[in-house]
């Protein structure tokens, strides 16, 4: 930081070759930048997508962040020129363990993220898709985990985060015949939230309307979903428990109520 204000926080954006990152109205928008080849995740595209969650985090005006792509995809998956220079078992499982922890970080993030799927959303794109929130598919979109036709596995999560959003049946089928499912059978799966004619503008609009709830009681209820996922139910509800007293201690649940019984909007702070 060249120079600090006294009394403003200024956050330095790096400058990314291979996405954008701008924030807007309190939505961060991250968008993928190789049309050329498809928004392939190639490594260099990863290691930015790594310092986005730092990024978000950094920043308290960010309470919600989208994904999406430029062109006609999301992305198309992991970039097929690298997968092809893996030599053994070792470069593959690094190569795995290293897009794995870039979507647990973006999977990790408190704040709600939106997946805006404008075109096609395979391999490692779906899979970055499912380490979000929520999706909203363009009408247009393709949706499909095709690795087994290439000779591998999903594995940026694909086979622990497509059964556990849609079930096992559901995700075996996609991941044993690698079609591609369109946005109206995604919907039809659970895959995606919403369908609509533009994914990003759909998606912003999901984003304000998830803003106007309260702050804390959106990180909460997203931890409580998060952690509850591993353990079984009874150790589960006592986590719930907790937020919930966290939640109920908030100003913001006194403002919630209030502004209820006194048939208003509320006005949510964050406090
Ligand atoms: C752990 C994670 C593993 C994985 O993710 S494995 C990868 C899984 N993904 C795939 O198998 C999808 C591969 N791509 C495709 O099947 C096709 O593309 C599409 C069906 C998505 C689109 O087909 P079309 O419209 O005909 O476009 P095009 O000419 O194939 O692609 C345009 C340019 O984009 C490059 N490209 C597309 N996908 C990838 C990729 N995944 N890795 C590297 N490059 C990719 C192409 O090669 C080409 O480039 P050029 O114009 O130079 O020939």
């Amino acid at each position: 930081m060249e120079h600090e204000h006294e009394h403003e926080f200024v956050l330095e954006i790096p400058e990314f070759e291979h996405l954008s990152y701008e924030v807007e109205e309190g939505i961060a928008l991250v968008t993928l930048k190789r049309p050329e080849a498809l928004n392939a995740l190639s490594q260099s595209l990863l290691e930015e997508l790594a310092e986005i969650p730092e990024l978000v985090q950094q920043d308290p005006e960010v309470r919600a962040v989208i994904f999406t792509g430029e062109g006609k995809a999301f992305a198309a998956g992991a970039d097929l020129k690298e997968i092809a220079a893996i030599k053994d078992p070792f470069m593959g499982r690094e190569y795995a363990l290293f897009g794995q922890r870039v979507f647990a970080e973006i999977a990790a993030l408190p704040v709600p993220t939106i997946a805006a799927i404008n075109g096609y959303a395979l391999g490692g794109g779906l899979e970055l898709a499912l380490a979000c929130d929520l999706r909203v598919a363009a009408k247009t979109a393709k949706l499909g985990l095709p690795e087994v036709g290439l000779g591998l596995i999903p594995g940026f999560g694909g086979t622990q985060r497509l059964p556990r959003l849609i079930g096992r049946g559901r995700a075996l089928d996609l991941i044993f015949t690698g079609r591609h499912v369109d946005a109206e059978e995604a919907l039809f799966l659970g895959l995606v939230n919403r369908v609509a004619e533009d994914a990003l503008e759909e998606a912003k609009k999901l984003a304000q309307k998830i803003l106007k709830n309260a702050p804390i009681a959106l990180a909460l209820a997203k931890e409580s979903v998060v952690r509850g996922e591993g353990l079984d139910l009874a150790e589960a509800l006592e986590i719930e428990a907790d937020l919930f007293g966290y939640a109920a201690a908030t100003e913001d649940m006194k403002e919630g109520v209030r502004a209820f019984l006194e048939k208003r909007p509320p006005s949510f702070k964050g406090e």
